[in-house]
Parts: C-alpha cells; structure tokens; sequence
C-alpha cells in the first residue's frame, strides 16, 4: 500500500499527532491603538506522515498560520505542539517553502543547499565533505543532478524551486511548510513539480502543511484539504481525500473522481471568498 492510500488521521486515538493547532488565535495590533483578529480557536491534528493542504480565501490567515506553526510569530491565544512539545519559536525542525524562491544569488544551486546544513552545529562536524555530499543528495531527489554549479540566474523559475525545496529537505526536517511554492510557475511547470512533490514526499515520510489558492492543487496534493472561512480564519471543514496514488494514476485530474472533490471543496469557499470580498470592501470604504 502505498503512503498516498493511507489514511492518516485514522492513527491510533492515543497517538499523539507531528502538528496539535489547539486553540489557536492570533491577532495583531494595527495603527490607533487596535486590534485585528486574523486568527480565531483554529483546532487541529496533523498526523505523522501525513499531506495536509489549506485552501481559504485571500486575506483569512493562512500564512500566519504557517508563521505560527513555523514558530516565526506567536499565537495571541493557545498554541501550536509538535510531537505533543510547546513550538516556541523557529527551529530546524521545521522548514519552509516560500512562493518566492528566497535563494541567494551569489551562491550555485549546490552552495544555497550546503547553507542549510551549515546552519547546524552537529553536521558542521561532519565537515565540508559530507555537507556536499548530502547537497548533491538532495539535489539529485529533486532531479537536479548535472546543475549544481549553476547560479540561480542560471536556472528556470521551476528549477529554483526545486533548489528551495532541496534545501529546506536537506536538513531532515520533521515537517515541511510550504507556503503557495508553486504560485509563480506556469501550469505546466507547476503540474510537473506537483507530481515530484507528492513522489519526494513519498520517499521521505515528511509530514507536510502546504498553503494554496488553487482547488485543483489542494486535491491533487492532500491526503485532506483544510478549507478556513473568511476572517477572522477558522477551520471550516476538513475534506478527506481518498483518490490513492496520484502518481501512479496517469491522468487523475480528468477523473469524476477529482472533479467531485473539486467541487466540494470549491462550494465550501465560494461563500467565504464572498464574505472575504464585502469584508474587503467594508475596510476600504472605512
Ligand atoms: N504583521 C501584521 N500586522 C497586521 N496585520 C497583519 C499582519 N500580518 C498579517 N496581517 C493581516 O492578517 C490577515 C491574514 O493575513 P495572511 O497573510 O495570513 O492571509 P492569507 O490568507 O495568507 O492571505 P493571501 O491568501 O492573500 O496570501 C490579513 O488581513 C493581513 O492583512
């Protein structure tokens, strides 16, 4: 059976889950003194191993709730556990996957994965060696070998991702957030890097929260999709979606099967992407 059949959330009860959302809110202070609710008693579990997908409409905090899972901001109210321990800030644990690439353009594709693993003490012990090593590994599990010494520049937009998530795999993260990564690629590019992620994800048993505007990417990659409501952003439902190993499937997208899921979880945002869009205009005309 392959990971993609697997039901995830179906763990054990006493299981304790990769991610625990308990209570989560976050608001922020805005000029004059007031607040912003952008978060509000988001509850959920993330199951080890398991292919979460987000989807909400534009503005209802589904970034701020990778930062927080992150460890990158603090939640205003209740708190995000990992393997059941309080996340108090960032850490290697976890690795994020932004829309825009973030590479450093004055190093090769090689040198921006070696950054990661510089960052940690006990494989600097490893020395330069085996940092290369493990580069050129991860390099290879995006199918980058042969480019290693080409600069970012040097590279298609599909490629640079590809480095990123290189980079963020390579220092053996827990849990991998992505936030929108395939937003600027074209469709082609994007439907290619899909099916790699899902094979990378595959082999590596990485427990992955993945942020997306698009529908048909949320049921391509989630064993379920979390669809939030318009601000201040709750969990509205979660879709459990059972269309088993999309990459052995030639032509999943085209199947009733995905169009239904498609559906479902379009109906679930359409009221939310209207209410994010009068809450909008609430806010410009005041
Ligand atoms: N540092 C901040 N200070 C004040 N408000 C903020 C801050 N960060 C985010 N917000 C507000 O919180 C809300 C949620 O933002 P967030 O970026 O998480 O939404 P999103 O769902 O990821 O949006 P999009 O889909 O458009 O990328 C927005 O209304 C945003 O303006």
């Amino acid at each position: 059976m392959s990971v993609l059949d697997r039901p995830a959330f179906e763990a054990a009860p006493e299981a304790v889950p990769k991610i625990r959302l308990e209570h989560l809110g976050k608001t922020f202070a805005v000029r004059g003194g007031e607040s912003f609710a952008a978060l509000d008693d988001i509850g959920l579990d993330v199951a080890d191993g398991e292919f979460l997908v987000v989807v909400g409409p534009s503005g209802c905090g589904k970034s701020t709730l990778l930062d927080l899972i992150s460890g990158l901001t603090k939640p205003t109210s209740g708190q995000v556990l990992l393997d059941g321990v309080p996340v108090t800030g960032p850490a290697l644990d976890r690795s994020v996957v932004f829309q825009q690439y973030a590479l450093l353009p004055w190093r090769t594709a090689q040198r921006n994965v070696e950054f990661a693993l510089e960052a940690r003490p006990r494989l600097d012990r490893l020395g330069r060696r085996a940092r290369a090593e493990r580069a050129r590994e991860h390099l290879a599990l995006v199918g980058l070998t042969g480019f290693e010494d080409r600069f970012p520049h040097e590279l298609s937009g599909g490629m640079r991702q590809r480095v990123a998530i290189a980079r963020a795999l390579a220092s053996d993260p827990k849990v991998l957030l992505m936030d929108e990564p395939f937003a600027a690629l074209d469709a082609q590019t994007r439907d290619g890097l899909q099916e790699e992620l899902l094979r990378i994800w595959q082999r590596t048993g990485t427990t992955v929260v993945f942020i997306t505007h698009g529908i048909d990417e949320a049921v391509f990659l989630g064993q379920r999709v979390a669809v939030m409501t318009s601000r201040p952003g709750r969990i509205k439902e979660l879709v459990d979606v059972r269309l088993g190993d999309r990459t052995a499937d030639e032509d999943v997208r085209s199947s009733p099967e995905f169009a239904a899921y498609r559906h479902e979880v379009w109906s679930l945002l359409r009221d939310e992407v209207t209410t994010a869009a009068r809450l909008r205009e609430v806010v410009s005309v005041g």
